[in-house]
């Protein structure tokens, strides 16, 4: 079994400690969900874990070798693939020039076994491979950046915001697509706003509040604490 070992992870934001020695694990062929309130830190935990923006302390493993550190393309290319908030695509590009740019096979068949293995995941990208990612919809760009993950081949996922702005049938092949990972071994690191899909997602669940870890469990375990599910929305 593989898996992201975060281990008293301290990040700051504009020189102040944002999050504050957290430690939980993300294991392979499961969906982790990390919750809070805005601000409480999630989006600063998954830069930091991705290599977006540095860690002031403490230590993220990869199968028990250190990643914190590494340069993002570095992370990616050891087999975490991050898809950020926002569902940012490369607007001037086409989609599947969007899908290939983020391929990390060295051979060209490789590459295109990929591309193939995302299309049949988003059939909806390969109607429209030779359109440009600006013409896309909302839910369509946030297919071609979770496509980015998948092409990448990686052991695990970690998705900032999977529902945000989109319309619930398009959510719902994305939640899809994230079963499918989990169930094809990947390990998923979810945050999501709306609780419920996240609960139904994720084996297991985080909540983040102020920048500390206020719970680490089962998902059931979760839905049976309504005290601290409710306090990850309220308590900013
Ligand atoms: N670029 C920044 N500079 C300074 N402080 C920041 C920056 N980005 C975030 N913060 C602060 O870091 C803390 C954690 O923010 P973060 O965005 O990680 O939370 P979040 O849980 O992802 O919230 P949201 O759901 O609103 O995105 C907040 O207090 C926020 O104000």
């Amino acid at each position: 079994m593989s898996s992201i070992e975060v281990d008293k992870l301290t990040v700051e934001r504009g020189g102040k400690p944002v999050i504050h020695g957290i430690s939980f694990a993300v294991t392979s062929g499961e969906i982790t969900t990390l919750l809070g309130a805005n601000g409480a830190g999630k989006s600063s935990t998954v830069m930091a874990l991705s290599g977006a923006i540095p860690i002031a302390s403490g230590t993220v493993k990869l199968d028990g070798k250190p990643i914190n550190g590494h340069a993002p393309d570095r992370i990616r290319g050891e087999g975490v693939a991050l898809v950020p908030e926002g569902h940012r695509v490369l607007g001037q590009l086409s989609v599947e020039d969007n899908l290939m740019v983020a391929a990390l096979d060295p051979s060209a068949a490789g590459r295109r076994k990929s591309l193939q293995d995302v299309y049949e995941i988003f059939p909806e990208l390969s109607e429209r491979r030779s359109q440009l990612a600006s013409n896309l919809s909302g839910g369509q760009k946030q297919m071609v950046a979770m496509g980015q993950a998948f092409i990448a081949k990686p052991r695990f996922m970690i998705v900032d915001e999977l529902s945000l702005g989109l319309a619930p049938t398009v959510v719902k092949r994305l939640a899809e697509a994230l079963k499918i990972a989990a169930q094809s071994g990947i390990g998923v690191l979810l945050i999501e706003q709306f609780a419920n899909l996240a609960l139904d997602l994720a084996g297991h669940a985080l909540v983040l509040e102020r920048g500390k870890l206020v719970f680490a469990g089962t998902s059931a375990e979760l839905r049976a604490t309504p005290e601290i599910l409710h306090g990850a929305y309220l308590s900013s």
